[in-house]
């Protein structure tokens, strides 16, 4: 038997992110040093302890306990010269961990309370990303995309898909919704989903996390999602038999039939309550039955994760190779949002090099 990829050789495989919140990557020193500038009150001022402290309380079994905790990392964020040190340092942590193409998203609206306007907020973390991205020799190391997010109980939706077309040339590749699930369905905000699918911009939706299938499919078939964020709860729509044969419902296997693709998390899930254990998690059926499955952090400070810590945690609960990694990630890189032609020199020309290395060297 081939030996199984380890964390390191990870780090060195080319990666591909489509779902990180920029507010939950935060370096937990740099929270204590903006904290200490804006004043803003941390349960503690150890950068080692905040880090385990946002773990132990994201911890919480439930979506709405885990996203309290982001009052601390969006507090701190308030400032110009905050945005564009958290989205610069985002840029290079990704970069350090052999994230080729990341969209990191986040919501420009939980940003303007000490009186940055939307556009500025967005020009922040865009001159954050572009400093960031770039190596020594300053050619970029990574490229970063921006998703604008609205927060799914806040009513500004149509404002931030405005803001998203504005922004689409300028490195914004698309738009999103967050926050709570329970109660707060897409369609609520189905006059932003059907003005960028009049503009022909691209779309993701945070569905089937903190709940079911109403969700996914108001998701697709009433907003036109592009691609679901999570989406782990489609398993509902698939039943088992003992000897292991699946049978899809409706909605699952439209989701399959479109290559509709599912961002999954799997540590955020178990954080959320959304999977009870990574050998139990979802994604181990539906990279099974040949779902578009991609692999996300979701919140890397929340989640003490990385790209290579999920594949690295995939591997050991499932015994993915490098065939599987590759996978997942010529899958992301399939579903980014930037044009075709974009995607497939990346997929040809830096994924597929990249793997049949890692894989020579195996
Ligand atoms: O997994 C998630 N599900 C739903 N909402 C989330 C998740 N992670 C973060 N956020 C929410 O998205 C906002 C913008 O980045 C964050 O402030 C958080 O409230
Ligand atoms: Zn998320």
């Amino acid at each position: 038997m081939t030996r199984l990829p380890t964390l390191e050789e990870i780090r060195r495989a080319p990666k591909v992110l489509l779902h990180d919140h920029l507010d939950g990557g935060l370096r937990s020193g740099t929270i204590v040093d903006l904290a200490r500038d804006c004043g803003h009150t941390l349960p503690t001022y150890d950068p080692a302890e905040l880090a385990v402290w946002f773990r132990d309380a994201a911890d919480s079994g439930s979506l709405e306990r885990y996203l309290e905790t982001f009052s601390h990392t969006v507090g701190v964020m308030q400032t110009r010269e905050a945005l564009v040190r958290v989205a610069a340092e985002c840029a290079e942590d990704l970069a350090d961990d052999g994230v080729m193409y990341a969209e990191v998203r986040y919501a420009p609206e939980q940003h303007t309370s000490q009186g940055l306007s939307l556009d500025e907020v967005v020009e922040a973390v865009l001159e954050g990303f572009r400093l960031g991205s770039a190596g020594p020799d300053g050619k970029p190391r990574i490229r970063v995309g921006t998703l604008l997010t609205a927060m799914r109980h806040q009513a500004r939706s149509m404002e931030i898909a405005e803001l998203a077309v504005r922004y689409r040339d300028l490195g914004v590749v698309g738009f999103d919704i967050a926050g709570a699930e329970a109660g707060y369905p897409p369609t609520r905000h189905l006059d932003a989903f059907e003005y960028l699918q009049r503009e022909n911009a691209h779309f993701t939706i945070h569905a089937g996390e903190g709940f079911g299938l109403p969700s996914i499919w108001q998701a697709i078939q009433w907003c036109g999602a592009d691609r679901l964020g999570h989406g782990v709860r489609i398993i509902d729509d698939i039943t088992v038999s003992d000897d292991g044969e699946a049978k899809l419902g409706r909605l699952a296997a439209y989701v399959r039939d479109k290559r509709i693709p599912l961002e999954m998390c799997p540590t955020s899930n178990l954080q959320t309550g959304a999977a009870p254990s990574i050998a139990e998690h979802p994604i181990g059926l539906l990279r099974r039955l040949y779902f578009r499955v991609t692999v996300n952090t979701d919140n890397r400070l929340m989640s003490g994760t990385s790209v290579s810590q999920e594949f690295a945690t995939l591997v050991d609960a499932f015994g993915y190779d490098w065939d599987d990694l590759q996978w997942f990630t010529v899958n992301a890189m399939k579903s980014a949002f930037i044009p075709f032609d974009e995607r497939l020199a990346l997929i040809n020309g830096v994924i597929k090099p990249g793997y049949a290395q890692m894989k020579w060297q195996a």
